[in-house]
C-alpha cells in the first residue's frame, strides 16, 4: 500500500517559518526526538504539517485548535499495561516493536485526520483518497466517515474515484444505504464498485440482495472476477443454494478465472454447506495451493455434514503435511469429538491447541468443551469447568450446559445454569422460552409459572420507545426499530449526515495525537545504546536508561505529557519498573507495553518483571523453539559457567530450551562446572 504521507500531502501546506513553530516542535528539541519519531517515517512530515497547519494564512485560528487542546489536556485517556514475557529468542522484542509500531501508525493517521480538520479548506482529491484508503486498510471506518463529513462541510465535489473509495468504505462499515446512494450516483459503475456492493450485502447477511446484484451486473455485461465469485459462493453457501452455486461455478470455469485460495475455500464451503461433500472434496483435490484455510474449510465441511470420523483423520493428515492448525480448525475438531462422545480426545486437542500451538481458547472453544462434557452426561464436570474457566461470563457456555441438563434430567444443575443464563442476558426473551420448555418437560409447572412471572417482571415484552415530532400541524411518531413511516429512510439518511457533520462543523477534532516512545536498559550494550535490536536484526531507535524514574526528566515534561504509548524492553533490568508503570498508567494515562524475561537462567524470577503482573491489563507469555529438539522452549539455558544473574549476551551465551533439555542441560553444565573446579583445586 502507498504510504499515507506522500510528498503530495506535504505540499498541501506552505513551508513553515520558525516563528510559527507549533507546541510540539517547541517542546521536542529538549532531547533527541529520534527515538520517539523514527518508528514511522512520516513523523517529521507530520511535524511540519502541525506547524504549517497552525500558521497557514488561509486558516483562522480556532479556539479549540488541536495544539492548544493538547497543551491543556496532556492525556485524557485511561492507562493500560501490557506485559510480554518469555525466554530469550521468543520474540518479545519483535512483539513489542510490532505493537508500538501499529499504535504509532494509527497515531499518524489520526494525527493526519486531525490536521485535515484544522485546515477548514478542501484538500486535493488524492490526499482525500490516500486518507480514505488508509482508513479502509486499517478498518477505522468511523474516521473515514469523518473525512467524508469534512468534504461535505468544505463543499468539496466528489469525483468518480473518491465516490468509489467512499462506497467501499461504507460497504465495509455495513452502511449500505449510504453506499447505495454513492453507487447510484456513479456515472460508470466499475467492477470494483459492483464487487464492493455485492460483498457488502453478503457480509451484512443480505445474501439474496447480493446475489441479485450479481445477476444485474452480469445482465449489463460486466465480467465478474474472483472477488465477485468469492462473494457469490459465500452467499450460496449461507442460503444452501446448490443450483445457483453450481451455475456460478460453471461461469467461473468458462471465464477462465484464475483461482485463488479465497475463491477455492468459498467454493468448497458452498458445496459442503449444500450437502455435497464429494464436490467439495473435488475442489480441494484440484486446488494447487493448499494452506491452513483450505484444510480447515475441508475439515469444517465434513464436520458440518456430520462426518466426524473423517474430521479427525483429516486433522492428522493436515499436521503431517506440516501445516499449523488455527483456532477454527480446533473448533471443528472439538465439535467432532463432542458429537462422537470422545471426551478424552476432546481434552487432548483442547490442551494441544494451547500447549503446542500457543492458541488461546476463544469463548466458542470453551463452549465446545462444555458441550463435549454435557453430551457425555458429565454435567458436574462441565459445571466446574465453566466456573473455573474464563467462560464463566459466557452465556453460550451456560446455554450449552442448560441444554445438556435438560437432556440428562439433572434438575439441580438445570436450575443453577438457568440462573446464570438469566443473569447474563435478562432481556433475551428466547431464553425464557427455552427454560420454561425445559421445566415443562419435567412437569415442573411451578417453575414454568415462575419463569413467565420473571419474564413479565423483567419487562422483556415492554412497549417500544418512540419519538414524537410535529411538522406542519401533523404529529409523526417514530417507534424504536420500526421503519414503516413513509419518510423513515430519508430521515435516517439525513440524521446520518447530520450527526457526522455537526460533530465536525466546529472543527473540533476528537483525535488526540498519539505519540510513542521506546526505552531500554542501558545495561544492554549488545548492539548499540540508542537502538533496540531484535535477534533478527530489526532495529529501532530508543532511549537507553539506567532507571525509569529518569525518563520524564530526560524527555522533558511537556514531551512526556504528549506521549500516549511507552514501550519498555529488557524490563528485567529496571528495578523501579513497578513504580514507573503504576504512575504512568494509573496517574498519567499512558499505555505501557513491557517486554522482558520473566525468569533468569536459573528459572528464578528476574528483576521486577513479575511484580507488575498484578498491575497489568494483559500478560502474554511467548515461547521460543528448543535449540536441541525444536519443541516449545520456555526456558533460557546459560551455556557458560558464569553464575551472576545479570550477564549480557546473545546466542553465544544462551540458548532457549524445552523443559526436558533444560533439566538435562543444567545437569551437564553443573557436572562440567564441578569437574572444572575439582581440576583447579587439584592443581
Ligand atoms: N531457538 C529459537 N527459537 C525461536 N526464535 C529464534 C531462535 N533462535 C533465533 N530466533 C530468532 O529470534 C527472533 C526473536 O527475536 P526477539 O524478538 O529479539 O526475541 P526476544 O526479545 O524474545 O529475545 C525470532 O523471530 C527468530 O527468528
Ligand atoms: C537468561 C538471562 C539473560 N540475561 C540477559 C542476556 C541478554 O542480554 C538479556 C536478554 O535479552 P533478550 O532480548 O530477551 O534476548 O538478558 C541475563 O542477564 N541473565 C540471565 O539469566
Amino acid at each position: 500500500m502507498k504510504s499515507l504521507i506522500s510528498p503530495k500531502f506535504l505540499s498541501l501546506f506552505p513551508s513553515s517559518s520558525p516563528k510559527s513553530s507549533s507546541f510540539l516542535l517547541n517542546s521536542r528539541p529538549q532531547t533527541n526526538p529520534n527515538f520517539v519519531s523514527s518508528l514511522c517515517p512520516s513523523f517529521s512530515v507530520l511535524n511540519s504539517l502541525r506547524c504549517c497547519s497552525s500558521s497557514s494564512q488561509n486558516m483562522q485560528q480556532h479556539p479549540s485548535s488541536s495544539s492548544q487542546q493538547i497543551e491543556q489536556h496532556p492525556s485524557s485517556s485511561s492507562g493500560e499495561i501490557h506485559v510480554i514475557v518469555g525466554p530469550m529468542f521468543a520474540g518479545k522484542t519483535t512483539s513489542l516493536l510490532r505493537r508500538i509500531q501499529s499504535e504509532s501508525n494509527n497515531g499518524r493517521l489520526r494525527e493526519a485526520i486531525g490536521l485535515l480538520f484544522c485546515t477548514k479548506v478542501a484538500v486535493d482529491w488524492d490526499t482525500y483518497a490516500l486518507l480514505l484508503q488508509d482508513c479502509i486498510h486499517r478498518g477505522v471506518y468511523e474516521w473515514g466517515k469523518r473525512i467524508h463529513a469534512h468534504m461535505v462541510v468544505v463543499g468539496f465535489t466528489l469525483n468518480e474515484y473518491l465516490k468509489t473509495k467512499l462506497l467501499i468504505l461504507y460497504c465495509k462499515a455495513g452502511k449500505l444505504d449510504t453506499a447505495c446512494i454513492l453507487f447510484d450516483e456513479l456515472l460508470e459503475k466499475s467492477l470494483i464498485s459492483w464487487n464492493a456492493m455485492i460483498a457488502g450485502y453478503v457480509q451484512k447477511g443480505m445474501e439474496d440482495v447480493g446475489l441479485s446484484l450479481y445477476h444485474k451486473m452480469r445482465h449489463i455485461g460486466i465480467a465478474p472476477d474472483q472477488f465477485t465469485f468469492a462473494s457469490v459462493f459465500r452467499a450460496c453457501a449461507s442460503l444452501a443454494l446448490l443450483e445457483q452455486g453450481k451455475r456460478a461455478h460453471g461461469v467461473m470455469v468458462k471465464c477462465a478465472i484464475r483461482q485463488n485460495l479465497v475463491v477455492n475455500s468459498a467454493l468448497m464451503d458452498m458445496y459442503f454447506k449444500s450437502s455435497c461433500p464429494p464436490d467439495g472434496q473435488k475442489v480441494f483435490n484440484k486446488s494447487s495451493n493448499k494452506n491452513v484455510i483450505t484444510w480447515t474449510t475441508l475439515i469444517s465441511g465434513y464436520g458440518y455434514n456430520g462426518r466426524m470420523d473423517v474430521v479427525l483423520d483429516l486433522f492428522d493428515k493436515m499436521i503431517k503435511e506440516g501445516l499449523r492448525p488455527n483456532y477454527v480448525t480446533f473448533l471443528a475438531v472439538l465439535s467432532a469429538c463432542s458429537h462422537r462422545g470422545l471426551v478424552d480426545e476432546g481434552w487432548k486437542y483442547f490442551s494441544l491447541m494451547q500447549n503446542d500451538y500457543g492458541i488461546q481458547p476463544h469463548r466458542k472453544h470453551y463452549a465446545a468443551i462444555v458441550d463435549l462434557l454435557g453430551r457425555a452426561g458429565r454435567l458436574e464436570e462441565a459445571y466446574n469447568f465453566i466456573n473455573s474457566s474464563p467462560c464463566k461470563e459466557n452465556p453460550v457456555a451456560w446455554g450449552s450446559l442448560l441444554g445438556a441438563c435438560r437432556l440428562h434430567g439433572n434438575v439441580k444443575l438445570l436450575k443453577l445454569s438457568a440462573n446464570k443464563f438469566f443473569e447474563m442476558e435478562p432481556e433475551n426473551a428466547g431464553k425464557y422460552v427455552v427454560l420454561s420448555h425445559s421445566f415443562a418437560s419435567y412437569a415442573m409447572w411451578e417453575n414454568v409459572a415462575e419463569v413467565w412471572g420473571l419474564m413479565r417482571g423483567s419487562g422483556v415484552k415492554k412497549d417500544p420507545g418512540y419519538s414524537r415530532i410535529e411538522v406542519k400541524n401533523k404529529v409523526h411518531f417514530f417507534f424504536k426499530g420500526d421503519n414503516t413511516h413513509k419518510d423513515s429512510k430519508d430521515t435516517h439518511e439525513m440524521l446520518e449526515v447530520l450527526t457526522c457533520t455537526s460533530a465536525d462543523s466546529g472543527y473540533l477534532p476528537d483525535f488526540s495525537f498519539e505519540n510513542v516512545a521506546l526505552i531500554k536498559s542501558n545495561k544492554d550494550t549488545r548492539y548499540s545504546l540508542d537502538s533496540i535490536v531484535t535477534h533478527d536484526g530489526d532495529k529501532y531507535p530508543c532511549l537507553a536508561l539506567h532507571d525509569l524514574s529518569s525518563f520524564r526528566l530526560k524527555l522533558g515534561s511537556s514531551a512526556y505529557d504528549e506521549l500516549d504509548v511507552i514501550g519498555i524492553d529488557e524490563a528485567q533490568f529496571f528495578d523501579d519498573l513497578y513504580d514507573f508503570c503504576q504512575r504512568a498508567a494509573d496517574h498519567d494515562g499512558k499505555i505501557i507495553v513491557v517486554a522482558g524475561l520473566d525468569g533468569d537462567y536459573m528459572r528464578k524470577s528476574f528483576g521486577s518483571v513479575l511484580s507488575i503482573i498484578p498491575l497489568a491489563d494483559s500478560v502474554t507469555k511467548l515461547t521460543a523453539r528448543c535449540e536441541l529438539c525444536g519443541k516449545h522452549a520456555c526456558f533460557t539455558l546459560r551455556k557458560t559457567e558464569e553464575r551472576q544473574t545479570e550477564l549480557i549476551g546473545g546466542a553465544e551465551v544462551y540458548m532457549p530450551v524445552c523443559r526436558q533439555h533444560y533439566v538435562s542441560g543444567q545437569v551437564v553444565i553443573e557436572t562440567t562446572r564441578m569437574l572444572l573446579q575439582e581440576k583447579v583445586q587439584c592443581g
